[in-house]
């Protein structure tokens, strides 16, 4: 059974006059312990879809399920990682990271164990009293991975998690991001606009189709792991970069002649 089922989702919005189509037959099935990115052009409804699997969003139609059990809302088996940085300010890192613990119940000692756990995974040992105006981008990121993680979660969704990061703090995340999952092996779906970033991480590539947003390919990545950024300069990794972004112009390319 596949951990992540989305089955003939749609979705559409309507403000006023203007309705706007996000997401159309949307069909996905994420393995355990599988690491799955999402690319698309821009406004296809990646955002959508994995706010719908978030439970923020509700689908007009379709199916999702996660360990056979339908999705109705957010909840704490469910991590997030957006764009955006979104750590309490008035909080130190190590309480950020021990927040969600905190609200179900799990006591002092054993929030800051599981914390100090992740602070010390994401590199950020010795600042775990720090508040987060002292910690630059990268670090918040760090941070809001470690929070995302202590609790838990049956499957970590990030939206663009890197998207705000100059190019070399980036790698440097990407290649955190592959040491966190090779040891914890959380079920990740990992929106990106970087076809370089989705080859380097990903177990497969799901290409979507331009709006209304469908799953066009699903684009198997079997680089060898451990992976880091040595990898992107493989040939095997070029092709499917190659592969992907065709597919990327080709849709861009329609709905310029649509348009
Ligand atoms: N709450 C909303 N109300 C109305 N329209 C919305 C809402 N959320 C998204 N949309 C529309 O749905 C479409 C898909 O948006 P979405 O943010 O999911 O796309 P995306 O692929 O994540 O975009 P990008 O790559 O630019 O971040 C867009 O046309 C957007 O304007």
């Amino acid at each position: 059974m596949s951990k992540l089922m989305v089955e003939q989702v749609g979705k559409t919005f309507a403000s006023g006059d203007i309705v706007v189509e996000a997401l159309s037959d949307i069909n996905l099935r994420i393995a355990e312990h599988e690491l799955a990115v999402i690319v698309g052009p821009s406004g296809c409804g990646k955002s959508t879809l994995l706010n719908i699997v978030a439970g923020l969003e509700q689908a007009d139609s379709g199916i999702v399920t996660m360990n056979g059990r339908s999705i109705e809302g957010p909840g704490a088996d469910r991590g997030m990682v957006f764009q955006s940085y979104t750590l309490f300010p008035w909080l130190t890192v190590q309480q950020n990271v021990e927040f969600g613990l905190r609200i179900r119940g799990i006591t002092a000692k054993e929030r800051q164990e599981i914390a100090r756990h992740y602070i010390d995974l994401v590199g950020l040992g010795s600042f775990a009293a720090t508040l987060p105006k002292a910690l630059s981008g990268g670090m918040k990121q760090r941070v809001a991975i470690a929070r995302a993680l202590a609790n838990k979660p049956e499957m970590l969704l990030m939206d663009e998690p890197f998207g705000a990061l100059d190019a070399q703090t980036r790698l440097v995340m990407q290649e955190l991001l592959l040491t966190v999952w090779e040891q914890e092996r959380t079920t990740i779906l990992f929106i990106t606009h970087d076809i370089d970033e989705a080859v380097l991480l990903a177990d497969n590539v799901y290409v979507m189709s331009r709006r209304p947003g469908r799953i066009r390919n699903q684009i198997q990545v079997s680089l060898p792991r451990p992976r880091d950024h040595r990898a992107t300069v493989s040939p095997e990794f070029s092709t499917i970069k190659k592969e992907i972004m065709e597919m990327l112009w080709e849709e861009s390319r329609t709905a310029a002649i649509e348009r």
